[in-house]
């Protein structure tokens, strides 16, 4: 299995292409031309995922290098809260502050929280007096809506603020209510101005119906709510799509972008501009292995070398026409300025009215939305379908992994947190590679087989756990057993196995050393490996099997993106998060302890004789245990640390024992 795998993974190594756009020519060609963008953002939940957070997004992407008369950010709200939209309420006062301040002194990051988190220089010559005045706004409205989030509710004075509070009333709640569209800055008005007088962004707040009984389709319904309600409003001809955690770190990205959509020759058939997903909040040595240093230097650019760049859900700019289903063709040349004009003619609650029906449950009933229009339902990784589903359209999709990172988000800080996120993507692709989307069919004759192998890297996550469980436990009871399962040293038989472990090490180890990871981060990426594939990867796989059966149904867990100050202080010291008594944890230290056990047995043999003959079987199995010793240092640590991210005593205990009983059974 893990040699099939090797060679799957080799596709994505073989056609690797880096792409350079030239934006000052864009601007000294097109700049009158240039299309209008939509911006999407997507939030779910208040509590995981904080307004202060969401709206510094927000802020971020409406600063943008690019004219504001051009550009529209909607923000859907899948928790439905009247705290989300008082916090984008306050975003859009201050963005009349914000926005002038970053484009005149030219600050980086444009994400109020990521630039006031920094070191800056409060009294930097030229501007020191507005950098003063613009934080004061800044964290006297933090301060606002940090509080009435820990209240959980709005106060009455506030509420009087603005008509659309009055969409929530008692019977509102997350999983029930009406469609909600509220246009907070009409940039068409010539009234919509900022202190300075230019022209401000259009800003949508959009919280989609959720009735109970009807499938919602998490971030796919959403961003496909999102679709049709921009189309109403501005709709633009390209489309950004972020999730809430991840602000505009580059304020001149859409240029960069457009450049691959308005390249003359081959710009017509480009869907797509998906950009790596980064994180903002990544220690030296990457405890969690949340970067993926090689996927996102080699492996995606690899992909992209054979057309089949995945689409990742966020980062990523799409052609509005093939994300609505339009097949590419040659004939027929997409052009990129559609704009909207009717929009003048209505009033701002009219064209919230006519929204509001095309955010509704019923609206896709009998519509090829979720199908073939829009992003595909049923899949708890719609992105990565919905991208080959582009493809398999005609359309040639582009990965660009620029230097200065584009997007920058949340990474998990806990292990849990981190494990379930990966439980759900293996599990999601693995449902892929069973589907009819399974790349080898659907995409047959339609993308190229290195795209198609370059897929399955992914989608076959979830099975490559069966192998490395085996190669966890067997070696290790066999050890304790005296059962050989390897050729002695001597023997030439011995070298096959030798050879393809000592190849595959090194190559990895160099390989994420040159893509910028340090030696400790490489041994953290291996053990992160080995626990995913015995935890997320292994309940991915039997979850998979249930779902294929029909007796389960998707679900989508969402990434919390704020864990308490303690628990930071431990994940930036790079210390290792348990905590809690999941049975993932429990596989973790079993399998931890019983290679110790047997670890130690083995070298009690060793040191208290055995034949020279004896030992030379066993060497192959000493060295795995002995490595898993090594890689499993943390865990053993965490059996004796008294804060609360150790290891529970439960687990611990019941380690133990299963590990135990493992060794007491005997083996024939
Ligand atoms: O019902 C839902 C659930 C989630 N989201 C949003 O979807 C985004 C991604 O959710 P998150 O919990 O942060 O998931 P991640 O594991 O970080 O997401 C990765 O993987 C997902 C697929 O599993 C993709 O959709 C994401 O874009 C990609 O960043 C967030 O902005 C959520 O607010 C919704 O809008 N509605
Ligand atoms: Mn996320």
């Amino acid at each position: 299995m893990f040699g099939m795998y090797w060679i799957f993974t080799q596709s994505a190594r073989w056609n690797v292409v880096f792409r350079h756009p030239f934006k000052h020519r864009l601007s000294s060609r097109y700049e009158d031309k240039l299309p209008a963008v939509d911006i999407f953002v997507c939030t779910a939940d208040p509590i995981l995922e904080p307004p202060s957070m969401v709206i510094s997004t927000v802020l971020s992407v409406m600063s943008y290098n690019y004219p504001p008369e051009k550009l529209s950010v909607y923000l859907s709200d899948d928790g439905g809260s009247e705290l989300t939209f008082y916090a984008l309420l306050e975003a859009s006062n201050f963005s009349k502050y914000w926005i002038p301040f970053c484009k005149k002194f030219k600050v980086e990051p444009r994400s109020p929280r990521a630039y006031f988190a920094q070191n800056i220089d409060m009294n930097h010559p030229e501007f020191a007096h507005e950098i003063s005045n613009i934080k004061k706004l800044y964290e006297a409205m933090k301060s606002r809506i940090d509080s009435a989030v820990e209240k959980g509710c709005i106060s009455k004075e506030i509420k009087d603020q603005h008509r659309g509070f009055a969409e929530w009333n008692s019977k509102v709640t997350k999983k029930d209510h009406q469609s909600i569209v509220q246009i907070l800055i009409d940039g068409w008005n010539p009234d919509a101005v900022d202190i300075e007088g230019n022209k401000l962004p259009t800003l949508v707040y959009l919280s989609r119906e959720k009735r109970p009984g009807w499938a919602h389709n998490f971030k796919a319904g959403s961003m496909n709510a999102l679709t049709r309600v921009s189309s109403e409003i501005s709709n633009a001809p390209i489309i950004l799509n972020l999730d809430c955690d991840m602000y505009a770190n580059d304020p001149d990205t859409i240029r960069d972008a457009l450049c691959f959509f308005m390249d003359e020759k081959k710009g017509h058939q480009i869907s797509y501009v998906q950009y790596p997903q980064r994180y903002s909040n990544i220690t030296k040595n990457d405890i969690y292995s949340n970067v993926a240093f090689v996927t996102h230097k080699i492996e995606l650019a690899g992909i992209d070398g054979f057309g089949g760049t995945l689409y990742c859900g966020t980062g990523c700019f799409h052609r509005r026409e093939s994300l609505c289903g339009s097949k590419y063709s040659k004939d027929h040349r997409f052009e990129l300025h559609n704009v909207k004009s009717n929009t003048k003619d209505k009033t701002v609650q009219e064209l919230e009215e006519a929204c509001k029906p095309l955010a509704n449950c019923d609206y896709e009933n009998d519509t090829q939305w979720g199908k073939e229009m829009g992003l595909v339902y049923g899949c708890p990784v719609e992105d990565i379908v919905t991208g080959l589903t582009i493809q398999c359209r005609g359309w040639k999709p582009v990965y660009y992994n620029p230097t200065k990172y584009a997007f920058l988000g949340i990474a998990p800080t806990t292990l849990d947190i981190s494990l379930i996120q990966y439980k759900r993507w293996s599990e999601g692709m693995f449902q892929i590679f069973f589907s009819e989307y399974c790349p080898f069919i659907y995409g047959h004759g339609k993308i190229n087989l290195g795209a198609q192998m370059g897929y399955c890297v992914y989608l076959l996550w979830a099975p490559v756990s069966l192998p490395t469980l085996y190669y966890v436990v067997l070696p290790a009871l066999g050890l304790l057993h005296s059962v050989p399962l390897f050729p002695e040293v001597s023997s030439l038989w011995f070298l096959p196995f030798a050879y393809v472990f000592a190849a595959t090490t090194i190559y990895s180890l160099i390989e994420d050393l040159i893509c910028g990871d340090t030696l400790k981060g490489w041994w953290n990426f291996q053990r992160m490996w080995a626990i995913r594939r015995m935890t997320s990867f292994l309940f991915a796989f039997i979850d998979t099997i249930i779902w294929k059966l029909g007796l389960s149904q998707t679900s989508f867990s969402v990434t919390a993106k704020v864990v308490d100050d303690d628990v930071l202080k431990r994940y930036q010291q790079e210390i290792m998060e348990f905590g809690t008594s999941s049975i993932m944890f429990t596989i973790i230290a079993t399998i931890a302890v019983l290679n110790l056990f047997s670890f130690g047995w083995g070298f009690k043999n060793v040191v208290f004789g055995t034949t020279t003959r004896e030992l030379e079987k066993f060497i192959p199995q000493m060295t795995i245990s002995g490595l898993l010793v090594l890689l499993n240092l943390p865990v053993y640590q965490a059996f004796f640390r008294n804060d609360k991210g150790r290891l529970p005593s439960s687990v611990v205990f019941k380690s133990i024992v299963i590990a135990s009983i493992a060794c007491l059974m005997p083996i024939y």
